[in-house]
């Protein structure tokens, strides 16, 4: 809706309303035509301002409604209508004036914007294009370079920025329509032509002028048919449905009933960090980052002496990086944990051993004061185990980080059998306070990203045992989008990672046998052997490529794999075949998402967005494909089942492809749209059913 007023005076006040970001709904839409109409026809009204309620000028169109068919008058005609009002009009923009909402603005013949706003053309993240005159009018504002510049980038500019750029009129650090009006009422009665965007010509060299002219007279046009084929193209919709999976997340849930709005959090000013490795170090920083003291704690001196030189020097540069003033003295260094005794939460995070851990957890639990939260960064040992040794097993949940720490946007907070909901809502509002998108994962081992990886690997080693290559598989996978095919990454996180935890579940090691079946399941050897000949990754300049030397970082095909790989086929009598790259991707990433539904399944995420947002944020996921469980319902969930049952038989001692039982049900029901496969899971579940 808009709200129509009249001020003392002669200047007529439209004010958006729909909240929170007032987007231009089709309610909006006709409120602004209607209020526009009434301001044109008061013989009284000399002059009009648009503003926002709340405080948010506008946040674009309304994204909501594109699932839909377009109802209420469309976008484009109505700025055009604003633009040819002969009374003066201007913006008044407070918080946001982002997309279709910077394009309400263009289409006005004044922009007045509050200091603090942030202004832009962000369509291009929703895989659309500023489709409401913003392509036309913005570059000949300011001219083609900076007008592509932030069409492309889709970044969000500041006032200060807008102004220098020649897009805002006026910036104040008063009340923006107070400022807005005092404006209009000053301009009114002057021609108002050279205030009409459209009408005006691009400012570029004069060789482009002409060219451009006879292209702009077609330039609507073609703006509207590009954004008619974007709009419905299925990367638009991932990337609209990545938008909403990101702050559904925000909203989570428990199987216990617990959820973001019935569970208090407490509010964190002091913390412990335990472990002074790459990931602590990290963790230190962001924590610090939010202006949180932090007591960082290492028992071992030379670890210590060195992180107390790394981390403020990392602080420094990821302030300078995000154009914060570094917090002063927020960082105090320890060896010893009972430094950590007056602090309200601790985050462990020292080497991933589950009997060290528990060593830390016993200690935490007799040095801290009763209802200080304690918080494992494992990356999928059991909570439960850890909460077990303490006193208070209700305070202690997993804070699952991605190194590096400091930068990485996923955080899994991991909810035990015991852990309080008060602990899982200080965890994931800590996470929100580190400018983390926090997902709420059940307790299970790998939790939720890891134990999805667990079957892509696991296709693409035997992959490798029938004929691929590491370059194959990789590149097949960054085709895909993946910025890095899964033996890139392999080489990058080190090879010794998973080694060390299949010589734990005593898969692999000393006295096991070296046969391609173990534990009742196809196993491959490969990895095992890799790291067994001290190829350890980029650390160690040799993995499944080569690289310029430890620590480099250009992956070279290495001839010792190739040789490696097809000694290991003759041993095991495996005849290489031809893979094509459709069936790479099939068996990588259909293992990966039935995994996924055996997730859901097992209700250790709450809905297919949570793990969207996971694989978006956390393990490279191409946004433009929305998450592993949206991509399944692009492809067809029949066609994922058909697939998966296909490779199934082919490869029966693979139990990561039998298709799970919810992927079988939502196609029997006739594989309904993604968005409702939270309700359909829930009541399966009530009806036992799952
Ligand atoms: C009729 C045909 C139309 C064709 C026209 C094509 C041309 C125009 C295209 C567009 O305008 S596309 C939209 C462009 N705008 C954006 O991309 C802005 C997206 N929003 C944001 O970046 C942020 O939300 C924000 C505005 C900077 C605010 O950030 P903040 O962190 O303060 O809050 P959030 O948690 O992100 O959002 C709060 C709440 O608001 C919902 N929301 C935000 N923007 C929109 C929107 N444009 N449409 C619908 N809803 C929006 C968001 O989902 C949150 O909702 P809840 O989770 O609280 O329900």
């Amino acid at each position: 809706m808009a709200m129509y007023s009249r001020l003392p005076g002669s200047v007529a006040l439209i004010t958006l309303q729909n909240p929170p970001v007032n987007a231009l709904s089709a309610a909006v839409r006709q409120g602004i035509v209607d209020t526009v109409q009434r301001a044109l026809k008061d013989p009284k009204v000399t002059s009009v301002v648009i503003c926002g309620q709340n405080g948010k000028f506008c946040g674009g169109a309304d994204i909501r409604e594109f699932a839909g068919p377009m109802l209420g008058p469309p976008l484009v005609p109505m700025i055009h209508a604003i633009e040819a009002v002969d009374k003066p009009v201007a913006a008044a923009i407070e918080g946001v004036a982002l997309g279709g909402g910077l394009e309400l603005a263009l289409g006005c013949h004044y922009r007045i914007a509050h200091s603090k706003a942030l202004l832009g053309l962000p369509e291009v993240t929703l895989g659309l294009l500023p489709g409401a005159g913003g392509s036309q009018r913005l570059p000949r504002l300011i001219g083609l370079t900076a007008a592509l510049d932030l069409i492309t980038t889709g970044r969000h500019i500041s006032a200060a920025e807008a102004l220098k750029l020649g897009i805002l009129d006026q910036v104040t650090d008063n009340n923006v329509v107070d400022q807005a009006v005092e404006f209009v009422r000053r301009v009114a009665g002057q021609p108002l032509d050279s205030r009409r965007l459209s009408t005006l010509p691009c400012p570029c060299p004069p060789d482009v002028d002409s060219l451009l002219d006879k292209a702009m007279v077609k330039g609507m046009e073609k703006e509207r048919d590009l954004l008619t084929t974007l709009f419905n193209s299925g990367q638009a919709r991932a990337l609209q449905y990545a938008f909403f999976s990101q702050r559904v997340v925000g909203k989570w849930s428990l199987p216990s009933g617990a959820s973001w709005d019935n569970s208090a959090a407490r509010t964190i000013s002091k913390a412990a960090v335990i472990g002074l490795g790459t990931m602590g170090r990290g963790i230190v920083v962001a924590l610090a980052l939010t202006g949180i003291s932090v007591v960082a704690v290492e028992t071992q001196e030379k670890q210590l002496a060195e992180a107390s030189q790394a981390v403020p020097a990392m602080l420094q540069r990821e302030a300078g990086r995000r154009s914060l003033a570094t917090p002063p003295g927020v960082i105090s260094f320890s060896s010893n944990l009972q430094d950590v005794s007056e602090v309200e939460l601790v985050i462990e995070a020292v080497f991933e051993d589950m009997s060290l851990k528990l060593q830390v957890f016993r200690h935490l639990t007799s040095v801290c004061r009763p209802g200080t939260l304690l918080c494992s960064n494992t990356s999928g040992l059991d909570i439960d185990q850890l909460a077990a040794v303490t006193q208070s097993p209700g305070l202690v949940v997993g804070m699952h980080f991605f190194a590096p720490a400091h930068v990485m946007k996923l955080l899994e907070v991991v909810y035990g059998p015991r852990s309080s909901p008060e602990a899982v809502a200080t965890a994931m509002q800590l996470g929100k306070r580190m400018g983390k998108v926090s997902v709420a994962v059940g307790n299970c081992p790998g939790f939720v990203g890891n134990r999805m990886l667990k079957p892509y690997l696991e296709q693409a080693n035997f992959l490798l045992e029938e004929g691929a290559t590491p370059q194959q598989v990789d590149e097949a996978l960054e085709e895909f989008g993946f910025p890095m095919g899964v033996f890139r990454m392999s080489d990058l996180s080190g090879l010794d990672v998973g080694w060390r935890i299949r010589k734990e579940a005593g898969l692999t090691g000393p006295g096991v046998e070296s046969t391609r079946t173990r534990q009742g399941r196809r196993y491959s050897p490969l990895p095992d052997q890799v790291c067994e000949a001290g190829r350890l990754g980029q650390k160690t300049g040799r993995g499944w490529y080569q690289y310029d030397g430890p620590g480099g970082r250009v992956a070279r095909s290495d001839p010792w794999v190739h040789i490696f790989l097809e000694a290991y086929r003759a041993e095991h009598g495996l005849v290489a075949r031809s893979i094509a790259p459709e069936e790479i991707l099939e068996r990588c990433l259909y293992a990966l998402i039935n995994e996924g539904f055996n997730i859901l399944q097992d209700a250790m995420a709450a809905g297919p967005e949570d793990i969207d947002a996971i694989y978006v944020f956390g393990y490279g996921w191409p946004r433009h494909h929305g998450g592993p469980m949206f991509h399944a319902g692009q492809v067809g969930l029949g066609r994922i089942l058909e697939r998966l049952q296909h490779h199934h038989h082919n490869h029966p001692d693979v139990p990561h492809l039998k298709p799970s039982t919810l992927l079988r049900r939502l196609v029997a029901v006739g594989s309904p749209p993604v968005q409702t496969w939270r309700e359909f899971i829930n009541k399966e579940r009530v009806h036992s059913q799952l």
